[in-house]
């Protein structure tokens, strides 16, 4: 079995009375890319706030390498725990290249001076985020797209074990969605991702994640999980589920209706 980077045992999350999350257990193991899957207001951003410490949880723990997180400085986690979410805001007039260089900030102390190691991490997150160009911008005249890129880019040059993201495809377009999912993939981190797309989540994802009004319904591997009477279930939409011929990854096909009266005039079908 792998080892267990990350670990949520039972963990519960309650405000103002409300419960927004139920005694939630999720293990993620080395290497592993696990999808949380939900509708809207489901409980998947509080979930992933309490790994990168936004909230502690009610009740229950989140483990990194089995230790109790809330035993850490907020420093020590950052060590270990990258986070790129709908949080992550960029207000400041720095360049690219300085919030990029930010990333390093838990593993320094007093001034952010890089070491030559560090520059070189620097512009290797740049390159592989397709960023470069952008290095001596204001990261205030950037595209949605490209802060998100230039915050996922920071997040790299952390060193992280962990890396949590919330959403990470809002604002991109499908080439930098696909390469950023396929990225994950690729950089060998453990990986918790919430996503509302279900296919990018089946191709990604090794295993996925199901929340409902705070509670885990569903967990498995994609083909598992995203049955036609899951997805009806929980999200309310039916969908045919097909099998991608080149990857075999499941893929959701929506079943919209096709009658006439559906069919905008003048739009020939
Ligand atoms: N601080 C808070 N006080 C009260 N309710 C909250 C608080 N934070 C979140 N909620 C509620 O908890 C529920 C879960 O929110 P959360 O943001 O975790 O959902 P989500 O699955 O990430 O949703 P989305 O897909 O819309 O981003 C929502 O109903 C939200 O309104």
């Amino acid at each position: 079995m792998r080892p267990l980077p990350l670990s949520l045992r039972d963990v519960s999350v309650e405000v103002a009375g409300a419960t927004l999350i139920r005694e939630l257990r999720l293990d993620v193991g080395a290497g592993e890319i696990i999808g949380l899957l939900g509708p809207n207001g489901s409980g998947k951003s509080t979930a992933l706030r309490c790994v990168y410490r936004a909230l502690r949880p009610s009740s229950g723990v989140v483990l990194l390498d089995g230790a109790d997180l809330s035993g850490q400085s907020l420093r020590e986690t950052a060590r270990r725990i990258a986070a790129l979410t709908q949080e992550s805001r960029m207000e400041l007039d720095f360049t690219v290249e300085e919030v990029v260089a930010l990333g390093r900030s838990p593993h320094q102390r007093g001034n952010l001076r890089l070491t030559a190691r560090e520059r070189e991490l620097c512009r290797d997150a740049l390159r592989r985020l397709d960023i470069t160009h952008l290095a001596q911008r204001s990261v205030l005249t950037l595209s949605g797209g490209e802060r998100q890129r230039v915050l996922l880019a920071r997040a790299l040059v952390q060193e992280p074990a962990v890396l949590v993201l919330d959403e990470p495809t809002n604002h991109l377009d499908v080439r930098h969605q696909v390469e950023l999912l396929s990225f994950l993939r690729g950089c060998g981190l453990t990986v918790l991702v919430a996503l509302h797309d279900l296919n990018l989540a089946a191709a990604t994802c090794h295993r996925v994640a199901v929340l409902r009004s705070g509670t885990l319904v569903a967990s498995g591997t994609p083909a598992e999980v995203l049955t036609p009477e899951l997805v009806r279930s929980v999200f309310g939409v039916d969908v045919t589920v097909v099998t991608h011929p080149r990857t075999g990854a499941p893929q959701l096909l929506y079943d919209l209706p096709t009658d006439d009266a559906t069919t905008p005039e003048g739009i020939s079908r």
